[in-house]
């Protein structure tokens, strides 16, 4: 609802709707009816509108959209022309955030004054969709065509200092002081100034002029940074119109704009997103705990042991975090090294204006390097980043159990490891966990957390909680090889060069994922992280090329179907980026240019294993590729190790950069239709047989398929689970 009350002449019209002060339809209602009020009353002469509680309104009530209520009049729209329409002055007294039909209200207001610690913006692109309460027409008036179509296209939230420097806010509110009193003086002080000017609706775009220019930079950039995303491009179509039509024709475009972008699986995506990156911290450990339930220990200091790539990245997360951070290293060499590694990062951050004088000086206080597992019995969590060896791992769990004191959790940061035998090191298995982070852990926004058979609901909290503190996107999963991300991830690889055996080439493949919107295709991917990764881990289970016994067949292992391209490369040299070369080659840039050296590689393999290379589709590509990632992800989900496909999808789009437009790969997979999805994954399955069990269907894909056709994804687990219950 909104509130109304009068401070003398000036009216106030505060939106009470907590958390967020969305601008549900119950809120419109009240708006439009208060501002009738207002604009009747005569002793009214200036009118202020913001919001109650933590912020100004936040924008449409997201869960309003796809159910016919969005579209329930009075509409944001029809707010923001009764605000301009005003005769009376109206200021936004913006405190919080003014985004999507927040900053829209405020834009048809003819004043704005914010908080400096406010934050601006139209960030709609972001759900698929455009600003569609008058933005796209409004804010270039204002800003220009070049900000708005940055700002609108790109859906950054801006500090209002920046909206200030470009004409957007009227005034600015030091921190501390008291926005609402503010705005009712400032409002009054415009009585009777002329409001013409003051109507947006009236203005015109100042660098309207430069509309094909502006539009073919825009375009381009988005099209870079935006792989295959269509509502940047509709933004950026509809807010041209702001210099080429009238106002009134351009939010016509707009209205058009909103109408295709509504309909499309992209907003349905970004919306599921949306409520997705915010459900993964309601976590549930089945059996153990949840979010609502448990409690977590209060962790002051952390201590990272091994600070190679994701040990120091770690220990700058825990740093930013405001914790004290112990850093391990055995050898002093590698330990000052690490060191200065941290050192030197936190001061870049401080010289990029990325954090303060006064934070980059807590954060270098905050650091103790230390040489034994004796410095750091006191700590309240150790994460472990040693190399990725379970006989190590082992040794290091059984020392610090002995070291540490009995409340410390201990956790692994393995990306394969079963974090059960790692325990099993311990005397403490309840404080055992695993804190998969991912590659550079002080940038990547992915935490995957992973419970084990005996961790306790404390420890959960816990390992959970920190996540939180760090800002990182935290997943909770079970324990498996591989946990979630990589166990599917390992399916991806395997696929990827099966289909270089039979038709294509590294660059062919790459060029349809990037074509789907991933920002690098697989083969790009290896190169970057080095291919000497999975070579590692292909050697510790005994698999690579070089490890067989004289004539094994090139292409099997045991039962199973084998391709030792990539190990062929490794075996060559070929590390990928670090060393120039991979399954591309580099030219002192990271540009991936194609490599006659690895086409002969894959030529000749092909020949001596007499294979004919055949014409492969892009849909072919594609499905190959996606489709044995989400039969796991299904397997995942019937075994208990994810609680829910957006869990899955979070971790595919926070660590695997999967393309935020397509929801992620299980949400992907309710797109396209479980039973198409079935269908060619059934198809494999005859064809390839037991040598390739990743085509062997889920049972849960199936079954569910059989019973009810392709329900909605917020049914699977349900639907699911009642059937579990009936058997
Ligand atoms: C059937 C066809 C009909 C066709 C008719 C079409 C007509 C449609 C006309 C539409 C006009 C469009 C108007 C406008 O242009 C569109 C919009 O405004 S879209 C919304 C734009 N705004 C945003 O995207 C902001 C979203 N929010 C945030 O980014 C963050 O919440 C925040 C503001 C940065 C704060 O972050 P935090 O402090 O971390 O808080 P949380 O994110 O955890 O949020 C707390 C809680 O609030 C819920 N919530 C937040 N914003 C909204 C919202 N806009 N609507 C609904 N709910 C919201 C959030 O989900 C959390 O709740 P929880 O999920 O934990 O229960
Ligand atoms: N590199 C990645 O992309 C990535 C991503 C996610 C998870 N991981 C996991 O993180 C862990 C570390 O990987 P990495 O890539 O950082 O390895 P790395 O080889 O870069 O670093 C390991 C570090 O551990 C140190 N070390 C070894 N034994 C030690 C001991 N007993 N005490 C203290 N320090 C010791 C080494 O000196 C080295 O600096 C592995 O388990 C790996 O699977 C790696």
């Amino acid at each position: 609802m909104a509130l109304y009350s009068r401070e003398d002449d000036v009216a106030i019209i505060a939106v009470n709707n907590p958390p967020m002060n969305a601008l549900s339809h119950h809120v419109r209602k009240d708006l439009i009816k208060f501002l009738k009020v207002a604009e009747a009353d005569e002793n009214v002469t200036a009118i202020v509108l913001c919001g109650d509680g933590r912020t100004f309104p936040v924008g449409a009530d997201i869960k309003e959209f796809h159910k016919s209520v969005s579209a329930l009049g009075p509409t944001i729209i029809d707010i923001v022309h009764a605000l301009e329409k005003s005769s009376k002055p109206t200021v936004a007294a913006i405190h919080g955030s003014a985004l999507g039909g927040g900053l829209e209200l405020a834009l048809g207001c003819h004043y704005r004054i914010a908080m400096s610690t406010s934050k601006v913006g139209l960030p709609e692109v972001k759900l698929g969709i455009l600003p569609g309460a008058g933005g796209t027409q409004r804010l270039p008036r204002v800003i220009g065509l070049d900000n708005a179509m940055k700002w609108i296209a790109y859906g950054h939230h801006h500090p209002a200092g920046v909206g200030a420097s470009l004409g957007l806010i009227d005034r600015i509110v030091a921190k501390g002081g008291d926005i609402r009193r503010s705005a009712i003086l400032f409002a009054r002080s415009m009585v009777g100034k002329g409001l013409g000017q003051r109507r947006l609706s009236n203005v015109s775009v100042p660098d309207a002029s430069k509309v094909e220019e502006l539009m073919a930079k825009h375009l381009k950039e988005v099209g870079l940074r935006t792989r295959g995303a269509l509502a940047p491009v509709v933004c950026l179509q509809v807010i041209k119109s702001s210099a080429l039509l009238s106002y009134k024709d351009g939010l016509e475009s707009e209205r058009q704009g909103m109408m295709t972008l509504l309909a499309s699986s992209e907003s349905k995506a970004q919306i599921y997103s949306f409520f997705s990156e915010r459900q993964v911290s309601k976590w549930n450990a089945p059996g153990i705990a949840n979010h609502a339930t448990a409690k977590p220990m209060q962790v002051r200091s952390i201590a990272v042991v091994g600070l190679g790539t994701m040990g120091r990245g770690i220990a700058i997360s825990s740093l930013k975090a405001g914790k004290k951070t112990y850093v391990v290293e055995l050898n002093s060499k590698a330990l000052a090294a690490g060191v200065k590694y941290i050192r030197g990062y936190i001061e870049t951050m401080k010289k990029r204006a990325q954090i303060s004088e006064e934070q980059a000086a807590a954060m270098q206080s905050a650091i103790i390097p230390v040489s034994s597992y004796n410095g750091i019995a006191n700590v309240d969590l150790v994460i472990e980043a040693v190399f990725e060896n379970m006989k190590i791992k082992k040794e290091i769990f059984g020392k610090l159990d002995k070291v540490c004191k009995p409340s410390t959790i201990l956790a692994s940061n393995t990306s394969t490891l079963d974090i059960d035998e790692i325990a099993s090191a311990t005397k403490r298995p309840e404080k055992v966990a695993g804190m998969h982070f991912f590659a550079p852990a002080h940038i990547m926004l992915l935490l995957e957390n992973i419970y084990g058979r005996k961790s306790s609901a404390e420890t959960i909290a816990t390992i959970m909680d920190i996540g939180k503190q760090m800002k990182k996107i935290t997943v909770l999963v079970g324990n498996c090889v591989g946990f979630v991300g990589n166990r599917m991830y390992g399916y991806y690889t395997t696929e990827s060069v099966f289909i270089l055996e039979e038709a294509a080439y590294p660059e062919q493949v790459d060029k349809v994922l990037t074509d789907y919107g991933f920002a690098m295709g697989r083969f790009q991917v290896g190169d970057l992280s080095g291919n000497d990764i999975g070579y590692k881990i292909r050697t510790g289970l005994g698999i690579t090329h070089k490890q067989q016994p004289a004539g094994t067949p090139e292409r099997k292992r045991g039962v199973l179907r084998y391709c030792p391209l990539g190990d062929f490369l490794v075996e060559k040299g070929r590390l990928g980026l670090k060393v120039g070369k991979g399954w591309y080659k580099y030219e002192g840039s990271r540009t991936p240019i194609p490599d006659p050296e690895v086409r002969k590689i894959i030529d000749e393999y092909r020949t001596r294993h007499h294979i004919v290379p055949r014409d492969i589709s892009s849909e072919e590509v594609l499905q190959r590729m996606l489709y044995p990632l989400i039969n796991e992800g299904f397997k995942i989900l019937e075994e208990g190790i994810a609680a829910n496909p957006w869990d899955i999808d979070m971790i595919y789009q926070y660590g695997y950069a999967w393309p935020r437009h397509t929801g992620g790969p299980m949400y992907y997979a309710f797109t396209i239709g479980l039973p198409q999805v079935l269908k060619v994954i059934e198809e494999h399955w005859k064809a390839a047989g037991a040598s390739e069990p990743h085509w062997q269907p889920s049972t849960m894909l199936t079954w569910l398929v059989e019973n009810h056709g392709n329900p909605d994804i917020s049914q699977w687990m349900p639907l699911m689970q009642k059937h579990k219950s009936k058997t």
